[in-house]
C-alpha cells in the first residue's frame, strides 16, 4: 500500500516552495587541511582528523609534531594560516566567543593563581562564563569531588603537587559544562590511581554524549580508553584508526622455565619466534589467536610462566608511521 501524499493545495493557492532539509552541522571536531607557520617552521603543515561525540579521540606523534599548536587553534587561542576548523559546526576564528562557550581546555602544564585558594581558582573561571554565583558555588563543589580535590578546597593552589594541580587543570575545563574537550596532556604527573581514576572520568564524560580529544605519550594507556587514534607526525596526520579491535599483527612475549620445550613446540606448530632475553616473541593475527597458541602450549604441558602482549596495536601503529622523532 503506498503512502498517503501531503494535501493538494486548495484551488487558487499559490504552491508553497518545497522545504529542503536543512544540513545539521557536524557535532564534535572536524579539521581539514589545516596548517600554521612560525616564521619559516611549519608547526603544523597539513592536518586533518575528525573528533566525534560520544568517543574519545586520541591525539598521538612525537615530541614537536605539532599536537599542542593544533588545540590551541581548536580552543581558538592561535588562527590557521589555512585549512578550516569546525566545533560543532562553529568557526574557532570567526566565531571565537561561541567556540569558548562550548569548548573545554586544559592546556599542557596548568598555572594556577597561587594566592587563591582551590576553589576560589574555579570559582573565578565561573565567573569569567558569568554563571551566577549560587550555581557556582554548587558546580566547583561537584567538579573539586569529580576530581578527588575536595579535601584540598580550602587551601592555597600553591600547595598543590604537579598532579593535584593537573586535577585541578581538568576541574577548570569543565567549569562551562563543555560539549567539546580538548585536553593538552592531562596524564602527565598523574599517579597510578589517578591516572585509573582519570580514564572512567574520560568515558564518563565521553558517555555523556561530549566529544574528548586528548593528546597523551602513554601508548598503553590510550590504547585502552581512545575508541580513535590520530597519529601526526611532522605537523601532518599520517594514520587514523579505529581502536575496536581491527586486526592487526600483535606480538606477544612467552617465556617458560623450559625455554628448549617451548621453541620445540611453537616450531610445531609452525611459528617462528624471535629470541628476546630469555623470552621469545611470535607474531600473532589477533588476540584470539594469541588465546588459542596460549591454549595448545599449556595442552602440550610447556611450563608457561609469562604469555602476554609485547606492545599493543597501537604502539605497533605508533612506531610504524612515526620512523624519526618529530
Ligand atoms: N610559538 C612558536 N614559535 C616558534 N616555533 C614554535 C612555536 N610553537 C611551536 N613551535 C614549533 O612547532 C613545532 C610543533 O610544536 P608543538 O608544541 O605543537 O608540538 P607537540 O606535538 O605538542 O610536542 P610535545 O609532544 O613535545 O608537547 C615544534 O618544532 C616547535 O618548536
Amino acid at each position: 500500500m503506498s503512502s498517503p501524499g501531503p494535501p493538494a493545495p486548495a484551488p487558487g493557492t499559490p504552491p508553497s516552495p518545497p522545504t529542503q532539509p536543512q544540513p545539521q552541522p557536524q557535532r564534535g571536531i572536524v579539521v581539514e587541511g589545516v596548517r600554521r607557520t612560525f616564521g619559516g617552521v611549519a608547526a603544523v603543515d597539513q592536518i586533518s582528523l575528525v573528533a566525534r561525540p560520544r568517543e574519545i579521540t586520541a591525539l598521538i606523534g612525537p615530541n614537536g609534531a605539532g599536537k599542542t599548536t593544533l588545540m590551541l587553534m581548536l580552543a581558538t587561542l592561535l588562527q590557521p594560516d589555512s585549512g578550516t576548523v569546525r566545533i560543532d559546526g562553529l568557526d574557532p576564528v570567526t566565531q571565537a566567543a561561541q567556540v569558548r562557550r562550548r569548548i573545554g581546555w586544559m592546556p599542557d602544564g596548568f598555572g594556577t593563581w597561587d594566592a587563591l585558594r582551590v576553589h576560589e581558582v574555579l570559582e573565578i573561571v565561573a565567573a569569567a562564563y558569568r554563571i551566577p554565583r549560587p550555581q557556582a558555588r554548587a558546580r566547583v563543589a561537584d567538579l573539586l569531588r569529580l576530581v578527588h580535590l575536595d579535601d584540598l578546597a580550602q587551601r592555597p593552589a600553591r600547595v598543590l603537587s604537579r598532579g593535584q594541580k593537573q586535577r585541578l587543570g581538568l576541574a577548570r575545563a569543565l567549569v562551562n559544562d563543555p560539549s567539546v574537550l580538548v585536553l593538552d596532556e592531562p596524564a602527565s604527573g598523574l599517579d597510578p590511581r589517578s591516572r585509573i581514576e582519570l580514564r572512567d572520568i574520560l568515558r564518563d564524560l565521553a558517555g555523556q554524549g561530549r566529544t574528548v580529544l586528548v593528546s597523551s605519550h602513554i601508548l598503553t594507556e590510550l590504547q585502552e580508553i581512545a575508541d580513535h587514534a590520530v597519529i601526526v607526525a611532522r605537523g601532518r596526520s599520517v594514520q587514523s584508526q579505529g581502536l575496536g579491535g581491527a586486526p592487526v599483527t600483535l606480538t606477544y612475549r612467552v617465556t617458560s622455565t623450559d625455554p628448549e620445550r617451548l621453541a620445540a613446540e611453537l616450531a610445531r606448530l609452525g611459528v617462528q619466534p624471535q629470541r628476546v632475553g630469555r623470552a621469545l616473541e611470535v607474531l600473532v593475527a589477533s588476540e584470539v589467536a594469541a588465546t588459542d597458541l596460549l591454549r595448545r602450549l599449556v595442552t602440550a604441558e610447556v611450563p608457561i610462566t609469562a604469555f602476554a602482549p609485547a606492545q599493543g596495536a597501537l604502539e605497533t601503529a605508533y612506531l610504524a608511521v612515526t620512523e624519526d622523532r618529530r
